[in-house]
């Protein structure tokens, strides 16, 4: 009834029309962040965006009080049944997309295998990947002799293919060797589907794929083909390594010699059969592999992207990436010479080094508030509620709201505007779109407060739907910057960068938009003579 939208009296800007939306400019993030601002100064903190059709009216807050209720209440702010079908449809009901009690049971059987105990063991693994990937640019440098001048690497589609191999081992124990080359039948066939999921298909198609997608199953069109087959190989390929993950796990229990397999599928495997979880709290094998889907689709590109953006940002602040690699070379001025030497232990102790170093930690948190890779969310409200503010409530008529919250009806979406917190200027400061790690030695109190699982910003969520991969992330991220920075420089090319909203924000060259997501850079080997 959307005359009785309690949305209709808030200030908002207009659309324009009534088909029109107000997604594109806060979605874009080469505007967002102005959209944002705007916004904010003529509307205030929480206002009304138009969606996708006359109907769709959405909340927009950038009140920290009413974002921290959302997010917090997680059983009255549920994900859309649209998003979570789309989801569904590409890698099953994992706990990306479950709600409820089928999401409870996922996560609590899942926690444990992203204990700290737990995810240090992943460490080697991380390590040995790391070095591979600087083995093989090294190798690209001085096939063609380019040691002085640099290459130009893109370092987006090489992280990424090495992201995948550290999900594929610390995930399942798989090997898809993505570094070496793009041939294993898994590895393609996650990789086509993830294409698929972020290939710009018709607006026509996608909503057809989410209110009938029957549909496709009458009518099969070429992305409905790829998804059948990808989904084929994956649940022969990775349902068999389940199969054999539980026998070797059931044989342990026999034996008396418990199945020692240290990645996250034997992990929830193991935490699944526990004798303290009630029969009834159990997941059965297609959750297991949907969560296994969920891990590689949620936990690959988001890190990858994460250290792409990374990178670019210390080769256009060189001299942040000098002082960080200053750090991380005064940190280990013995173990420079190859971290696959190392054993278990001395990685471990490296590890914790690492995790302590405060500028390399400083730029992660700067990098991930500034350029977020998940760039917004969304969540609908299941009952009638009253979401408090901290901020006035401008309305439609000019005047002012006398509560101290915002009515929403049941069926109402919000929007989570991730990047849009991370970057406001009046919590985190005037110089808050730029690139400063030393913000974090004296961070603004307000900036302090701020609702958030990591450094008060949004980039990983918060309450009980953030992300369960957070501490996973920061060991990959951590130990790649720390291979790669301390062999090699980074340096831009020519080309502008520009970043584009898709599923997740992508790098792109200005101008070559439809060549695909990319992040050349130019890198050449570190020489410690000559800097
Ligand atoms: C820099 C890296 C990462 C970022 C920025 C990130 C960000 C996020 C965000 C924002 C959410 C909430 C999504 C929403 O509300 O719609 C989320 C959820 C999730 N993430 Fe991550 N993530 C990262 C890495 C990982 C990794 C490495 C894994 C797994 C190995 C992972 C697994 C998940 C899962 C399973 C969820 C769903 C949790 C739930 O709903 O209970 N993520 N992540």
């Amino acid at each position: 009834r959307p005359r009785f939208n309690p949305l209709l009296r808030l200030a908002g800007p207009n659309p324009g029309g009534l088909f029109k939306s107000n997604l594109q400019p806060v979605m874009s993030p080469s505007v967002s962040p102005r959209a944002h601002e705007t916004y904010v100064h003529h509307f205030g903190r929480s206002f009304r965006i138009r969606g996708v059709g006359p109907l769709d009216e959405r909340l927009l807050t950038l009140d920290p009080l009413s974002v921290s209720h959302v997010l917090k209440n997680s059983s009255l702010y549920e994900k859309p049944w649209q998003s979570r079908a789309l989801i569904t449809s590409m890698i099953g009901c994992g706990m990306l997309a479950a709600e409820g009690q089928v999401h409870k049971r996922q996560r609590r059987v899942a926690t444990p295998a992203f204990s700290i105990q737990n995810l240090r063991k992943l460490v080697p693994l991380v390590f040995k990947k790391g070095t591979e990937l600087k083995d093989k640019w090294t190798e690209m440098i001085s096939a063609e002799h380019l040691e002085e001048d640099g290459k130009v690497i893109d370092v987006c589609h090489w992280i990424s293919r090495a992201t995948f191999d550290v999900i594929g081992v610390a995930g399942f124990d798989y090997q898809f060797n993505a570094i070496q080359n793009e041939t294993n039948e898994l590895f393609s066939a996650y990789k086509d589907m993830f294409e698929v999921a972020i290939s710009q298909g018709s607006e026509f198609s996608t909503i057809l794929s989410i209110y009938a997608p029957w549909w496709f199953k009458i009518f099969p069109n070429n992305v409905s083909r790829t998804v059948d087959r990808c989904q084929n190989v994956i649940r022969k390929v990775a349902g068999e390594l389940i199969q054999d993950k539980k026998r070797k796990i059931e044989e342990g229990q026999k034996s008396g010699k418990p199945y020692q397999g240290r990645d996250l599928l034997s992990l929830l495997l193991k935490s699944n059969v526990a004798v303290d979880l009630p029969e009834d709290q159990r997941i059965s094998d297609e959750d297991i592999l949907n969560n296994v889907n969920t891990f590689m689709f949620a936990g690959s590109d988001t890190s990858s992207l994460t250290l792409t953006w990374t990178l670019w940002l210390l080769a256009e602040n060189p001299q942040a990436q000098d002082r960080l690699r200053a750090e991380l070379l005064d940190a280990f001025p013995d173990q420079i010479t190859d971290v696959s030497d190392l054993n278990e232990d001395e990685i471990q102790s490296m590890n914790e080094t690492l995790s302590h170093l405060p500028l390399l930690h400083n730029i992660i948190q700067e990098s991930v508030r500034l350029v977020p890779p998940v760039h917004s969310s969304i969540r609908v409200a299941t009952e009638d509620d009253e979401i408090p503010t901290m901020y006035p409530v401008k309305l439609a008529d000019g005047s002012t709201d006398v509560k101290k919250s915002v009515s929403i009806s049941k069926g109402s979406f919000i929007h989570v505007a991730v990047e849009g917190f991370n970057l406001d200027k009046e919590f985190w400061g005037p110089d808050a779109w730029e690139f400063n790690p030393d913000r974090w030695d004296d961070l603004p109190e307000a900036a302090s407060k701020l609702p958030g699982l990591f450094a008060n910003t949004l980039t990983f969520s918060a309450g009980p739907r953030s992300c369960i991969g957070m501490r996973f992330s920061m060991i990959e991220i951590k130990t790649f910057l720390y291979i790669l920075l301390t062999r090699f420089v980074f340096k831009s090319t020519e080309d502008k960068i520009i970043k584009s909203n898709v599923v997740l924000t992508r790098p792109y060259i200005a101008g070559k938009y439809r060549d695909g997501s990319q992040l050349p850079l130019i890198v050449s080997p570190y020489i410690a003579s000559k800097h």
